[in-house]
């Protein structure tokens, strides 16, 4: 039995169902040129007999995508096969996926078929199917819902037909891992023409087992996985296929397989598919989570400042994460906030750690989040100095008109001083305020990531907006909290501004004493 475990994505379809509103013949390319450039070994691009932009999408990703293959689904009817063969005809190698359900729950109140015309159905699509390409994989719908004795005799008469990939769905995320691996075993056993072709599963997570499902199966035998990035699908979705690939990689130890996937690639694809698809991705989800490689309780954050592999199974740089966090909260220890004073270059003797972390505690109980540059506010700043904000708000207004031009007024405190600027851009209302404020403060800096959540529910929510902003090789965080976006955007840039001045005040303070 082959060590490699294909990679099936059906991001573009089973994924897509998921979504809200489908994806554009432009994102979905987007997204397949992503998938190609991780190594996925098979795309499944869509369910072209569903609409003519689903057509169009897997015509268009059919001529582009050169490194995997290509697939389409198909119902058992004659005109879905056809029009699959067709949107991916001028693809090289190319794979006709046909489906039709098993189980008898479906077959009766579904299909309204007895189990005889299921395999006549399935043979007959298949032999259509092979008119196309040799490539034919066939999915039996609600395998793990089938009886093993129809589903050992469905799967010997497809293999006899032609069919390459046989794939065994859970298609309603119902099996628990040990039954499922039994499946699979039983099929190796029972199926005399079974090493004909390869077995593959399809795990949906509605338990939660996705990945468990799927791993279980590979260990049974299965040598292909299908499951989309980041666990979009149907319902609780699919199997996340970086869970799949990070588990074979970093337990081959057991199960002694592995994939053709450039796992440097896994993050940004994972990004990528999220912002395409407005899915955004959970702080604590496996793998691609902003937590997944965060340490933030003080006893972790110490034993991993000792040795990464004290908390860390794999390493982020595997997956194409630069950096491993260490967020500096009232949970920190002594430890993380000497990580962050040695990484801006302050040596033991600089500051007295004791002093530090317990300002740090108190300000960490108040703020909830610490940075670096608040670290040093802390240790080189008087208690006065600390709390004063010297960029203040006075007054702002905001006017966009339908042309597209938005034009905004400002009128901002610096210490003892008050300025009023404006400025017009069709980039929007908060570019304008930016740029206003930039004309009165011009600091060099370069907005790196803009968040508006809301917080609450209805009309009044509050709008939270979370900003991070590069200057001179620092990242400053900045956060304004407001009913009114454009305000609550505002007040974020002026935390940012703040927090920059700070830092001067800072540094200006430190060159005074070395002349000294
Ligand atoms: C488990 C899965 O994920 S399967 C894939 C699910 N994905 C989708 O359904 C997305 C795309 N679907 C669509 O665009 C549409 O449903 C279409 C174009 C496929 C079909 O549209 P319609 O012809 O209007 O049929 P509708 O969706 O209402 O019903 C599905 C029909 O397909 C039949 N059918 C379901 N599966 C199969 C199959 N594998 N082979 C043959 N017929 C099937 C159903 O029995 C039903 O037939 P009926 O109308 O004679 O009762
Ligand atoms: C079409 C099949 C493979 C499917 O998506 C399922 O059974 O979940
Ligand atoms: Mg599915």
């Amino acid at each position: 039995m082959s060590s490699k475990v294909i990679i099936f994505d059906t991001t573009l379809r089973d994924g897509e169902q998921a979504l809200q509103a489908s994806l554009s013949v432009k994102e979905k390319l987007q997204i397949a040129l992503s998938l190609e450039k991780c190594g996925i070994d098979i795309i499944e691009v869509g369910f072209p007999i569903s609409s003519p932009g689903d057509f169009k999408s897997v015509q268009t990703i059919s001529k582009k995508i050169k490194n995997s293959k290509i697939c389409s689904l198909a119902r058992c009817v004659e005109k879905d096969i056809e029009v699959a063969g067709d949107a991916m005809s001028s693809s090289d190698f190319f794979r006709i996926h046909i489906f039709l359900a098993t189980s008898t729950l479906h077959m009766e109140s579904k299909l309204r078929k007895n189990f005889n015309e299921i395999i006549d159905m399935s043979v007959s699509s298949v032999k259509k199917a092979l008119r196309y390409t040799d490539d034919v994989e066939f999915s039996c719908e609600d395998a793990s819902r089938t009886t093993m004795d129809n589903l050992c005799r469905i799967v010997e008469k497809l293999i006899k037909s032609g069919v390459k990939t046989i794939n065994i769905p859970d298609t309603v995320g119902y099996a628990i891992p040990n039954e499922l691996s039994n499946i699979i075993k039983n099929l190796f056993e029972r199926v005399p023409n079974i090493h004909k072709s390869i077995i593959s599963v399809h795990c949906h997570n509605d338990l939660g087992m996705a990945v468990g499902n799927s791993i279980s199966a590979i260990q049974a035998g299965a040598r292909q996985i299908e499951g989309t990035i980041n666990g979009m699908g149907e319902r609780a979705g699919n199997t996340a296929l970086e869970e799949i690939i990070m588990a074979i990689k970093v337990r081959e130890d057991i199960l002694g397989v592995s994939t053709n996937i450039v796992h440097k690639e896994i993050y940004r694809t994972s990004q990528i598919i999220s912002q395409i698809c407005n899915m955004p991705i959970p702080a604590n989800k496996a793998i691609v989570g902003s937590n997944a490689f965060s340490h933030s309780s003080g006893i972790h954050q110490d034993g991993v400042l000792k040795n990464r592999k004290n908390y860390e199974i794999m390493e982020p740089n595997t997956i194409g994460v630069k950096e491993v966090k260490l967020n500096l909260t009232s949970r920190s220890g002594r430890a993380a906030v000497k990580y962050y004073m040695d990484k801006m270059g302050y040596k033991d003797h600089d500051y007295d750690i004791d002093e530090l972390y317990s300002a740090f505690l108190k300000l960490a109980d108040k703020k909830g989040q610490v940075f670096d540059y608040d670290l040093e506010a802390l240790a080189f700043f008087s208690k006065k100095q600390e709390n004063a904000e010297y960029f203040y708000l006075k007054f702002f207004s905001v006017q966009s008109i339908s042309n597209g031009l938005s034009t905004a007024s400002v009128k901002l405190k610096c210490g003892k001083k008050v300025y009023t600027e404006s400025s017009t851009t069709s980039n929007g209302p908060v570019d304008a305020i930016y740029q206003a404020l930039n004309k009165i403060i011009n600091f060099p800096i370069t907005l790196q990531k803009f968040q508006l959540v809301a917080k609450g529910k209805g009309k009044d929510a509050l709008g939270q907006v979370d900003i991070l902003v590069k200057y001179e090789n620092r990242q400053f965080h900045g956060i304004g909290l407001a009913t009114d976006i454009i305000e609550s955007s505002a007040q974020a840039m002026i935390d940012v501004l703040n927090n920059i001045w700070k830092s001067q005040q800072v540094n200006k303070k430190l060159k005074n004493l070395k002349k000294y």
